[in-house]
């Protein structure tokens, strides 16, 4: 990394297009078509789940959006650039979090956050406690860490390791380092997953916060916790088998037969749809 400072985001111009747009997306892993001729848009300031059951592709084309899958045909445009590389998400305004936590173990929670600045992927986090960084760069950078982790809740974590900290403050610090480079379009894969209700209630209220206002930033939330989906997002997106079984708002999803049968079986209250 040999930038003087951190990228900032320009918050008065956010994309006129819709900052994801994929496009009749197949991709195949071998024999498996793990996604079929699928498309799916994130208009400028909206939340959009992807929803299905296990096994229906919702990681597949995650990963296709990140750029870390290459589909075998379709469009996929990422802040109005074409199939852009995972390295160039940060400088195009997009962040995410991935499955899990991917935390790396040998950095403090403060420059674990300091990473989501770095622009390069590999090593990127070593440039942060490397010779390549300015003075400057570094002193900024941990400035923003610091008011991401403030606004995550973990103002005080900055100097501990991510492994010393509980699962559901882990997952948080994986969030700040999304919201750290003050992106356009925030990409989480389960952010939900492994908390209890009241993480997922702070996570809801963080999440609504970073999309609301009037910047127009946007969300795609793959996520299999349906009360989270149903209650943030503007618009779902549902895959089965790879195919895109339907989208709609919550309400328009939530009363779907085809989505009912395929995948919530049961509505969202808990009780039996038939
Ligand atoms: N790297 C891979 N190689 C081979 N098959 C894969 C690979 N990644 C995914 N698949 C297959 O592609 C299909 C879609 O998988 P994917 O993980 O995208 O589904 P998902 O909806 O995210 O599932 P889950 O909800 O369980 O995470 C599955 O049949 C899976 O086994």
């Amino acid at each position: 990394m040999s930038v003087d400072a951190p990228p900032a985001r320009d918050e008065a111009s956010p994309p006129a297009a819709d900052p994801l747009r994929l496009e009749h997306v197949t991709v195949r892993f071998g024999g498996i078509v793990a996604i079929d001729d699928a498309s799916l848009a994130v208009g400028a300031g909206h939340v959009v789940g992807l929803i299905g059951p296990n096994g229906a592709g919702k990681t597949t084309l995650f990963n296709v959006a990140c750029g870390i899958v290459r589909p075998r045909t379709g469009t996929v445009r990422v802040m109005g650039v074409d199939r852009p590389r995972p390295h160039r998400l940060t400088g195009l305004g997009v962040a995410r979090t991935l499955q899990g936590l991917g935390l790396f173990p040998g950095l403090t929670v403060r420059q674990n956050v300091m990473a989501g600045l770095s622009h390069g992927a590999p090593g990127a986090a070593a440039g942060l406690v490397g010779a390549p960084a300015s003075a400057r760069f570094l002193r900024e950078a941990a400035e923003r860490a610091e008011a991401a982790l403030e606004r995550v809740g973990l103002a005080s974590a900055g100097e501990r390791m991510p492994e010393a900290l509980p699962y559901p403050e882990r997952k948080r610090v994986a969030l700040a380092r999304a919201f750290v480079s003050e992106p356009h379009l925030l990409l989480l894969d389960e952010p939900a997953g492994g908390l209890g209700a009241a993480d997922i209630d702070e996570l809801a209220a963080l999440v609504r916060d970073f999309a609301g206002g009037e910047h127009g930033r946007s969300v795609l939330l793959v996520e299999h916790h349906v009360d989270l989906v149903m209650s943030l997002c503007d618009r779902i997106a549902v895959l089965d088998s790879g195919r895109m079984l339907a989208t709609g708002t919550p309400d328009e999803i939530r009363d779907d037969q085809a989505v009912v049968d395929a995948y919530l079986g049961v509505d969202v209250d808990g009780e039996d749809a038939a």
